[in-house]
C-alpha cells in the first residue's frame, strides 16, 4: 500500500487564538476532502463505491492508495454542513483579524465542487453551500461587532473562461452572439479587459473589475446569484450543468475600529490607541473540473474549453509542486505563477500571505477511480505549501489615525495643564480610585440591605414581644384585682389583640417619623437643663449645638434666643414653619390616638393600685415642681434680657426683642398650665390620702361604687398625659405608657 502522507503534516486547526496571534510565523494549507455520493447518473451505470474511510481518521484508502488530509467529509465521515464549522468559519473569523483568505474547490468534473461551495446559489434555494454560510456568518459577525466598528463589504465576482477574466458582475457586460452549438462568445464593445495587478506591497489585484457596496445579506446574496447566473456552464457526458470557467467571488471586509477604552475606564496609552484600519480579501473559488476529452464527449468549443480548463489546472499543480518543494523553496526557487490568469490570481493564497483551506472533491464510483486518485495526489502536494498570514492593515491609514488620537490626547492634557487641572495620570488615578470606590460603595449598599431586612425581622419579633408582654401585664393586673381566669379569657380576645397590636405599630411609626423630623431639622440652641428635668424638655427642641431657631407646638412658631451671631435667615425659619406644622400634624394624631388608647384602657384595665400611684405621682409632683422652677428661672431671666435691650434701635435686636416677648407669653402659659395641674394632682393626693385607710378593701363587689373615682382620675390622668405630650419626647411617652405599664398605668 502507498502512503500519501503530507511532509508537513504538523499543521495547525485555525483557532481563534491563532487568529489573534500575529506573530504566528508560516502556515500549511489546510486540504479538506470532500466525497460526494453516487449520483443517479452512476448508480444507473452500475458504479461501485470504490473510496474508504477510516473510522476516526481524516484518512480514506482507494485501491492500494492512502491518503491522510487535515479533514475528511462525506459519506460516512463527518457530514457536509461540518465543511463550513470546520474549515471555513475560522477562515471568516480571521478575516475580522485582518487576514486574507481562500477557500479552493478543485477535483474531477462533476465531482460536487459547485455543490459544495454554493457557487450556483439561488435566492430563496439551498443555503447548505460554503458560500451562502460565509456570507451569513459575516452578516451576524458584523451585527455583533458594530458598537466596536464601522464596517463597509464589497463583493467582485470573476470567471476566468478561456484565459481571459470575466466581471460576471458587469451592470453593462459587453455584446454576445449566440455561437452554434451551444455557448456565448463575447464581443467586446469599448471597454478595457480585466488587468492583473501587483501592488507595491506585493499583493494581487484585479483591474477594472466591479466591486460592488453590499450593506445586507439579501443584497450580497442577489449579487451571488446574478453572477452565478452569469457563468459560463454547458453540458457534458459527465455532468449536464458543467461549469466552463474558473469562478472566484470575492468579499472584501473593510473595517475602521472605533477607539476602544479600557475596560476600567481608562483611556490606552499613546502606542496603543491607534484606530485599526484592517482590510481583508476573502476569496471564494470553484474551480472548473479536470476533464478528459474522451469521457466527457466533448468536441469543438467544449473541447477548446476542456483544454483551457486542464492548461489551467496543470500551471496550478505546477505552482503547487513548486510551492510543495521544501527544497526548492529554501532555495528560493522559481514558483510560476504567472504560467496562467488562475495562478497569478491565486498568487497570494497560495505561498502568499493567506490562510488557505482546499477542498479536494471526489466522486466515489469505481469508473472515477483513476481521477480521484489524482485528485487525492494533488490536494496532498498543496498540504505541503506554506504560507505567511499576515493582517493586512492599511499602513498610511493606520498612521494617520493613530496621529489624530495622540494630537487628540496632548490637548486634552495640555487643556488640564492650563486650567491647573490634574496631569493625565492623575485622573487616572483618580479614575481607577473612583471605580474602587464605586465598589466598595455598592457593597456598603448591600449590607446596609441585609441589616435593614435583619432589622425589620427582628422589629417584627419585637412587636409581637411587646404585644404579648402586654396582654401578659393586663392578665396579671386583671388576676390581682380579683378577676377568674374565665373572665380574663373572655376579656382578652382576638380583637383586643389586634388592637394592641395596632396601637404598638402605630406608636411606633410615629416615633419613626417623630425621629425623622428631629434628624431634619435645624439645630438649635438648647440651654443647660437642670439635671432632673428631661420630662420637661420642650417639643420641638434638640440638644444639637448653638445657633438660632423656631420651636412650635402644634403648628404655633414662637422664636427663642441663643448665641446666636448674624442675620435671621427668613428662608431657614419658613422651612422651620412648615417642618413644625407637619410636627403639629403628627401631635394631633398622637393625642387622638391616645385618646382611644385611655377609653380601650380605662375599660379593659383593673382599678390601679391606690399606693404605688401616689408613690408615683410625689415623684411626678417633685419633677413637675423642678419644671416649674426650670421655666420661671428662664421667664425671668427673659424678662432681665428684654429690660436691657429695650432701648435699643437696632434692627435685629429689635427682631430678637419681638421673639423673647413671644416666649415670654409662651412660657407664662406653660406655667399656669402646670400651675393648673399641680393643683389637680395634689388634689387627688389628698383623696388618696383620705381613702389610704380602706383602700385596700376595695373589692369586685364595689367596683361600680368608684366608677365617679375611676371617672376623675381619668380626667387627672388625662390631664398628666396632656403635660407628658408637651413635656417628655415621644419615645419616653410610648415608654411611660407602656414600657413600664406598672408605673404608667396609675394613669391611664
Ligand atoms: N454532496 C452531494 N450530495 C448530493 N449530490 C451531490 C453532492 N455533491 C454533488 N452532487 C451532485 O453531483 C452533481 C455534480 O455536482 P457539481 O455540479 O457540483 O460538480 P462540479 O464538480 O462542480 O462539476 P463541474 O466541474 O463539471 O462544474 C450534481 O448533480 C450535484 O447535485
Amino acid at each position: 500500500m502507498v502512503m500519501e502522507n503530507g511532509v508537513g503534516h504538523e499543521n495547525e486547526p485555525f483557532e481563534e487564538a491563532n487568529v489573534l496571534d500575529e506573530s504566528e510565523a508560516t502556515q500549511a494549507v489546510q486540504v479538506a476532502l470532500n466525497i460526494r455520493p453516487l449520483i443517479p447518473l452512476e448508480r444507473v451505470q452500475g458504479c461501485n463505491d470504490c473510496i474508504t474511510v477510516v473510522p476516526g481518521e481524516p484518512q480514506v484508502q482507494i485501491g492500494h492508495h492512502s491518503f491522510t488530509f487535515d479533514y475528511v467529509f462525506g459519506r460516512a465521515a463527518t457530514p457536509l454542513p461540518g465543511i463550513f464549522d470546520k474549515c471555513v468559519k475560522p477562515l471568516v473569523e480571521g478575516l475580522f483579524h485582518g487576514y486574507n483568505a481562500t477557500v479552493l474547490a478543485y477535483g474531477q468534473t462533476g465531482s460536487g465542487k459547485t455543490y459544495t461551495m454554493g457557487t450556483g446559489y439561488t435566492v430563496g434555494g439551498s443555503t447548505e453551500g460554503v458560500i451562502p454560510q460565509v456570507m451569513q456568518t459575516i452578516f451576524k459577525r458584523i451585527e455583533t461587532l458594530k458598537h466596536k466598528a464601522d464596517f463597509q463589504l464589497r463583493v467582485s465576482f470573476i470567471e476566468i473562461l478561456k484565459e481571459e477574466i470575466h466581471d460576471l458582475l458587469d451592470p453593462n457586460p459587453p455584446s454576445t452572439e449566440y455561437i452554434f452549438g451551444g455557448g456565448l462568445k463575447a464581443l467586446a464593445v469599448g471597454k478595457p479587459p480585466i488587468q492583473i495587478r501587483e501592488t507595491t506591497a506585493g499583493g494581487i489585484t484585479l483591474m477594472g473589475v466591479t466591486e460592488a457596496d453590499v450593506k445586507s445579506l439579501e443584497e450580497m446574496a442577489a449579487y451571488l446569484e446574478h453572477g452565478s447566473l452569469s457563468r459560463a456552464t454547458g453540458s457534458t457526458n459527465m455532468n449536464s450543468h458543467s461549469s466552463r470557467s474558473h469562478a472566484i467571488f470575492t468579499i472584501t471586509l473593510e473595517q475602521r475600529r472605533k477607539w476602544d477604552p479600557l475596560p476600567d475606564g481608562g483611556s490606552p496609552s499613546p502606542e496603543d490607541c491607534g484606530e485599526d484600519y484592517l482590510c481583508a480579501k476573502l476569496h471564494l473559488v470553484d474551480l472548473a473540473g479536470s476533464e478528459r476529452a474522451k469521457r466527457t464527449g466533448a468536441d469543438g468549443l467544449r473541447f477548446k474549453e476542456g483544454v483551457h480548463i486542464n492548461r489551467g489546472l496543470l500551471a496550478l499543480g505546477n505552482v503547487i509542486s513548486a510551492l510543495g518543494d521544501e527544497k526548492k523553496r529554501r532555495e528560493g526557487g522559481h514558483v510560476p505563477y504567472r504560467d496562467s490568469k488562475l495562478t497569478r490570481l491565486l498568487q497570494d493564497s497560495l505561498g502568499g500571505n493567506s490562510r488557505t483551506v482546499m477542498i479536494a472533491c471526489v466522486s466515489p464510483a469505481d469508473v472515477n477511480a483513476e481521477e480521484s486518485i489524482n485528485t487525492l495526489k494533488y490536494a496532498n502536494r498543496a498540504r505541503n505549501i506554506r504560507n505567511k498570514p499576515t493582517v493586512n492593515r492599511d499602513p498610511l491609514a493606520a498612521e494617520m489615525q493613530r496621529m489624530r488620537q495622540q494630537l487628540e490626547l496632548m490637548q486634552a492634557e495640555l487643556l488640564c495643564a492650563r486650567a491647573g487641572g490634574p496631569s493625565n495620570t492623575e485622573v487616572q488615578m483618580l479614575k481607577q480610585k473612583v471605580a474602587w470606590l464605586e465598589a466598595s460603595n455598592m457593597d456598603l449598599r448591600r449590607e446596609l440591605e441585609e441589616a435593614r431586612e435583619r432589622i425589620d425581622a427582628v422589629s417584627e419579633c419585637a412587636l409581637e414581644s411587646q404585644v404579648e408582654r402586654d396582654k401578659l401585664r393586663i392578665k396579671l393586673d386583671q388576676l390581682r384585682s380579683g378577676k377568674t381566669f374565665q373572665e380574663l379569657d373572655d376579656g382578652l380576645d382576638v380583637q383586643t389583640d389586634n388592637m394592641l397590636k395596632e396601637y404598638v405599630t402605630r406608636i411606633q411609626e410615629l416615633e419613626c417619623e417623630l425621629q425623622q423630623m428631629q434628624h431634619a431639622r435645624v439645630p438649635f440652641y438648647t440651654p443647660p437643663r437642670p439635671p432632673s428635668s428631661t420630662s420637661s424638655r420642650s417639643r420641638g427642641e434638640s440638644t444639637a449645638g448653638p445657633g438660632f431657631g423656631v420651636a412650635g407646638i402644634d403648628g404655633d412658631i414662637y422664636l427663642r434666643t441663643g448665641e446666636f451671631s448674624g442675620e435671621i435667615n427668613t428662608e431657614s425659619l419658613l422651612n422651620e414653619f412648615k417642618r413644625t406644622s407637619g410636627q403639629g400634624n403628627l401631635d394631633k394624631q398622637l393625642r387622638e390616638l391616645d385618646k382611644r388608647l385611655e377609653r380601650k384602657q380605662i375599660k379593659l384595665f383593673v382599678r390601679p393600685d391606690g399606693v404605688s400611684a401616689k408613690q408615683h405621682l410625689e415623684k411626678k409632683m417633685t419633677e413637675l415642681e423642678e419644671d416649674k422652677n426650670y421655666l420661671q428661672t428662664e421667664r425671668d431671666n427673659l424678662l432681665v434680657e428684654l429690660e436691657s435691650n429695650a432701648q435699643s434701635s437696632d434692627k435685629n435686636t429689635q427682631k430678637f426683642q419681638e421673639a423673647r416677648l413671644h416666649k415670654l407669653k409662651s412660657l407664662k402659659v406653660q406655667i399656669a398650665a402646670l400651675n393648673n395641674k399641680q393643683e389637680a394632682w395634689s388634689q387627688y393626693l389628698r383623696q388618696q390620702q383620705c381613702s389610704d385607710g380602706d383602700g385596700k378593701r376595695k373589692s369586685k363587689e364595689t367596683h361600680e361604687e368608684n366608677e365617679p373615682q375611676e371617672l376623675q382620675m381619668w380626667s387627672i390622668t388625662t390631664g398628666l398625659k396632656g403635660f407628658f405630650q408637651e413635656f417628655m419626647p415621644r419615645n419616653l411617652l410610648y415608654r411611660c405608657f407602656f414600657g413600664h405599664r406598672q408605673t404608667s398605668f396609675k394613669f391611664s
